[in-house]
């Protein structure tokens, strides 16, 4: 089963992503021996079923009822985990791997948002690493690229589509016309969703990856719960609509910017324009933009979900395991970790997009100007889809303003009073506008 020097592998957790694992290291176990200059073996499992068939060869692999006892399993070298959420099992599996001075690889960006920072000065202590280049946009080398190619630089900006089931929803409503319901639905046949899918569609698993980023990039303690989060549920037919007349295609970003008094970060729904890096992303693709004081700016593109391209950074994780390599989780060890803080979103500075639904009767705009003209929101356009369908008694039509930059506390309040006006027959839809 184990040939003499193989990195011995406990792998909790055989859904999608596991069993992806287990096919990458089967198909090209030759290559993976001589770049890790060892073979790498699954010789435990932890799954909630024996009998499933995974369309996996896992004859010879010993199963383990409690995937926690692979922590302490003496035939286990490293900790695989891809059972996945920030508490529970995986959070007590990864914990106990560390402290028994196992290596550990993971997926579970929710796991190392909310707990990366306790978990890293675990891994530091006992001088193992902690890995989870699959936890940020799947299959983009994206961890790699930030923690070690642009070790030597300052970055200002990082972030970019990290959710492809949101991405995949969008596009996929704009090209055909489909509804949300039914394209989630497909998205979570094709594997890319959360177990949760609200996860997804709320901006909490663009969250998690948001958060990540930032610490990396910024060199301080990873902070999830500063995030601002928007999802995507707001969104309709028509926001789809208004952006391609406008100019823009519609994404959910995440974005973290350096500012002079600390961190911007934040998940939303944007406007990026037509022919922009971003816009160009497009079904499950991820994509993450930096720009740093001395490199400029670059993007990386590829698949952020699905077993093969996790499972693909999973296993160049173990590859790094297996040689050797020593980087602190967070590029810099706990002690050297910067006191950047998180800035409220009040303080953001942007441009907006505001569509609401409104009666059609005269007098609406000048008391939306009023509002507009009280907050100090300067208009860049105006736009008025014709007629559209009435609700109730009375005609309804969509306004869609667009505005100069702006102070996001002045469009937040200047929301809060058109929501409230009689003549608003909806919730409006803010979008931030981005240059993409
Ligand atoms: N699916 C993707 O495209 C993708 C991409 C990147 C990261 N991830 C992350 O990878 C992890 C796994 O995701 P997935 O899509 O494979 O999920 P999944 O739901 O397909 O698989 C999870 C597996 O864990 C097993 N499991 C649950 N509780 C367990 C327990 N107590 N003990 C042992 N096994 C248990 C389940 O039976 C299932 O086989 C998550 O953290 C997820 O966020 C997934
Ligand atoms: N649910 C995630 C999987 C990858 O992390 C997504 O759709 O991007
Ligand atoms: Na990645």
């Amino acid at each position: 089963m184990t040939s003499k020097g193989a990195l011995r592998l406990g792998v909790a957790g055989l859904g999608t992503v596991g069993a992806g694992v287990a096919t990458l290291l089967r198909a090209n176990a030759d290559l993976i021996a001589a770049r890790a200059g060892r073979p790498i073996e699954i010789v435990a499992v932890a799954a909630r079923s024996r009998g499933r068939d995974r369309g996996v060869d896992l004859s010879g692999v010993r199963w383990v009822d409690d995937a926690r006892a692979l922590a302490a399993d003496p035939d286990v070298d490293v900790v695989v985990e891809l059972i996945g959420a920030a508490e529970g099992v995986a959070r007590d599996l990864v914990k106990a791997a560390l402290e028994a001075g196992k290596p550990v690889v993971t997926a579970n960006k929710a796991l190392v948002a909310v707990h990366g920072a306790d978990l890293a000065r675990l891994s530091e202590r006992a001088g193992v690493p902690l890995m989870f280049e699959a936890a940020v946009a799947g299959g983009i080398p994206v961890i790699k690229a930030v923690r070690e190619g642009l070790a030597g630089d300052r970055l200002d900006w990082i972030g970019g589509i990290l959710n492809g089931t949101c991405n995949y929803i969008m596009t996929t409503m704009r090209e055909s016309g489909r509804d949300f319901a039914d394209v989630l639905s497909e998205a979570q046949a094709l594997g890319y969703a959360e177990a949760d899918p609200s996860t997804d569609v709320d901006g909490i698993d663009a969250a998690h990856k948001l958060a990540i980023l930032a610490a990396l990039a910024f060199g301080r303690p990873v902070d999830f719960g500063s995030v601002v989060v928007e999802g995507i549920r707001g969104i309709g037919a028509l926001d789809l609509q208004f952006a391609a007349r406008l100019g823009y295609r519609l994404k959910l970003l995440g974005v973290a910017r350096r500012h002079a008094d600390g961190i911007e970060t934040r998940v939303s729904p944007c406007l990026v324009p037509e022919g922009s890096q971003l816009a160009s992303v497009e079904g499950v693709f991820n994509a993450v933009l930096v720009e740093g004081a001395f490199v400029g700016r670059l993007m990386l593109e590829g698949r952020g979900a699905g077993a093969g391209p996790t499972a693909s950074a999973v296993v160049a994780d173990l590859v790094d395991v297996a040689r050797g390599t020593a980087v602190p989780v967070w590029g810099a060890s706990d002690t050297a970790l910067s006191a950047s803080r998180s800035l409220p979103r009040e303080s953001f500075v942007g441009a907006y997009y505001l569509r609401l639904l409104v009666r059609d009767q005269p007098g609406v705009i000048a008391e939306i100007a009023a509002i507009l003209r009280d907050e100090v929101v300067s208009v860049r356009s105006l736009l008025q889809h014709g007629r559209a369908a009435g609700t109730g008694q009375e005609a309804a039509v969509p306004l869609v303003i667009v505005t100069h930059e702006t102070r996001e506390a002045a469009i937040l309040a200047a929301r809060t009073r058109i929501s409230a006006l009689d003549v608003v027959l909806e919730e409006p839809t803010m979008l931030r506008i981005e240059a993409g």
